[in-house]
């Protein structure tokens, strides 16, 4: 079986502030993008999806690696889609298709979305609601959302690969994650274990708690050249 990486590296990391956006920060080290590079070293092939304008920091993050860097879309989901275009000549059994501002994800999360690979075409995994939810108006509770069920989901989601290339091709856009552009052409997903590791840097605070996670797993201090 041959297996990719799909990372989407393309946004402009706006809620995460900052003078570059947050995939080409460094933390512990290293840049986010390469953090996340890293952690699929182990498959056949990576692809990163970039802003046009990041190429020069693209190519440092993926220096020494086997990566192929193509231009992403106006959203996540036609980033996805560039992505997957780019994958079709390597003839790939299965993508993993990831946020570049997770990278802290742990080995055994991807394992267990190659594992489930196995029995389905897609597999992902997510966390468990386990907070009370409510609904806000107006900075006020104005009702509450059973949480019975409700996961919250995170990458690398995985996917027989033709099976999402056909999907992504006859979606309408805009999906908020590829686990939704699956379901809206039948596919079924089977959801693996998450882990609180597995962050999306999203907002400034959050480089903080994934150096931490970083130097914790990897023995980095921050800082270090390496
Ligand atoms: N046109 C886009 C928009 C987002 N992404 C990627 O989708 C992932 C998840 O999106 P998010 O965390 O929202 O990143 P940004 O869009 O960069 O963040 P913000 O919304 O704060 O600008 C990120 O790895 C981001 O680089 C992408 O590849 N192409
Ligand atoms: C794909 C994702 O990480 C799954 O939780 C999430 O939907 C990305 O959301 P964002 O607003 O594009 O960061």
């Amino acid at each position: 079986m041959r297996h990719a990486a799909l990372i989407v590296a393309a946004g402009r990391g706006a809620r995460a502030g900052g003078p570059e956006p947050k995939q080409w920060r460094q933390i512990a080290g290293k840049s986010v993008a390469r953090w996340t590079l890293e952690a699929f070293s182990h498959l056949d092939a990576r692809v990163l999806v970039i802003h046009p304008a990041d190429r020069v920091k693209a190519e440092a993050a993926a220096e020494g690696l086997d990566v192929r860097i193509v231009a992403g879309g106006p959203d996540r989901a036609a980033s996805v889609r560039n992505g997957l275009e780019a994958l079709v000549a390597v003839g790939l059994d299965t993508v993993l298709i990831h946020d570049v501002a997770r990278p802290c994800v742990p080995r055994a999360v991807i394992d267990g979305v190659l594992s489930a690979l196995d029995t389905g075409p897609g597999a992902a995994p997510a966390l468990p609601v386990t907070d009370a939810l409510w609904r806000v108006t107006d900075g006020t509770v104005a009702g509450t959302v059973n949480r019975q069920g409700l996961f919250r989901a995170q990458t690398p989601q995985g996917f027989h690969f033709r099976a999402i290339l056909d999907a992504h091709m006859t979606h309408p856009g805009g999906a908020a994650d590829d686990v939704e552009v699956a379901r809206h052409a039948g596919l079924s997903v089977i959801v693996t274990d998450g882990c609180e590791d597995n962050l999306k840097i999203t907002a400034p605070e959050d480089f903080a708690r994934a150096e931490r996670i970083l130097e914790r797993v990897h023995g980095h201090q921050a800082g270090e050249r390496v």
